[in-house]
């Protein structure tokens, strides 16, 4: 089996095409992916896929699919004929949301689009979780979230880093592990709440690490992803 190099997911969360594909000229499509996002897909259509598919990228398409069964599933084969590399539905649309996206994807002929779920996202913390009447710490509904996704047949889950080591005691080993909520040690932490190093993420486990602002709003993105590039290079 070959190792997967290309960890790093850019998320390209911009508010226009010209400035999405200004950044993607600068990236490697031999060294890393890119994800688009709600914001650029709003603005942009599916246009933008094709347009970043055609400069050799692999796109993640980051809608995090959240509805009826029918309509998820729909939503997801509309992504498979995109030719996207991975797409995404929330995991607490519930298993028959899931199964139903699942059993769709797999009658698009010729895909091999990987679907992953949202477990709890990165921005939340367990104060987060109460207002909404969770009354759980993150990782436990993380991890329920996690076994729900696997049992319904889908590639992976988004969830944070600090989730990987004990997500990877219940789940496949093959079990795709997408963590946002990535901050070199330096960085503005935003409005993530739950997050680690790229160094640490990948010693913990994490199959792709999807990094936004810490390239995307840095002086000089390109150095800030060499930056994080030289973090990694010892590790995969
Ligand atoms: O739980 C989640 C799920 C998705 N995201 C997305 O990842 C990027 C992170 O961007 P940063 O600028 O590095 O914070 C962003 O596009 C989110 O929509 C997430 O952060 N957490």
């Amino acid at each position: 089996m070959s190792v997967d190099k290309k960890r790093v997911i850019v998320a390209l969360d911009y508010p226009d095409q010209q400035q999405a594909l200004a950044m993607a000229k600068q990236l490697d499509p031999q060294r890393c992916r890119v994800k688009v996002g709600k914001e650029l897909f709003t603005r942009c259509g599916p246009g933008i896929v094709e347009a970043l598919q055609s400069q050799g990228f692999e796109v993640f398409l980051d809608l995090k699919f959240h509805d009826i069964p029918n309509t998820t599933a729909k939503a997801v084969r509309a992504a498979a004929e995109l030719g996207v590399w991975m797409v995404n539905v929330h995991a607490s649309g519930g298993r028959k949301m899931m199964e139903a996206a699942r059993n769709e994807l797999e009658q698009v002929n010729g895909s091999n689009t990987l679907l992953i779920a949202v477990t709890i996202l990165t921005s939340m913390e367990r104060s987060d979780l109460q207002e909404i009447g969770l009354d759980i710490d993150p990782l436990e509904q993380v991890k329920r979230l996690a076994a729900l996704t696997e049992r319904s047949g889908l590639h992976g889950v988004v969830c944070s880093a600090q989730e990987v080591k004990p997500l990877r005691d219940i789940i496949a080993p093959d079990f795709k592990l997408v963590t946002p909520g990535i901050r070199p040690a330096d960085a503005d932490v935003g409005d993530q709440k739950r997050i680690m190093t790229p160094s640490d993420a990948i010693t913990a486990g994490s199959d792709y690490l999807v990094i936004g602002r810490p390239i995307t709003k840095a002086d000089s993105p390109i150095e800030s992803l060499a930056r994080i590039d030289a973090e990694l290079s010892p590790l995969i």
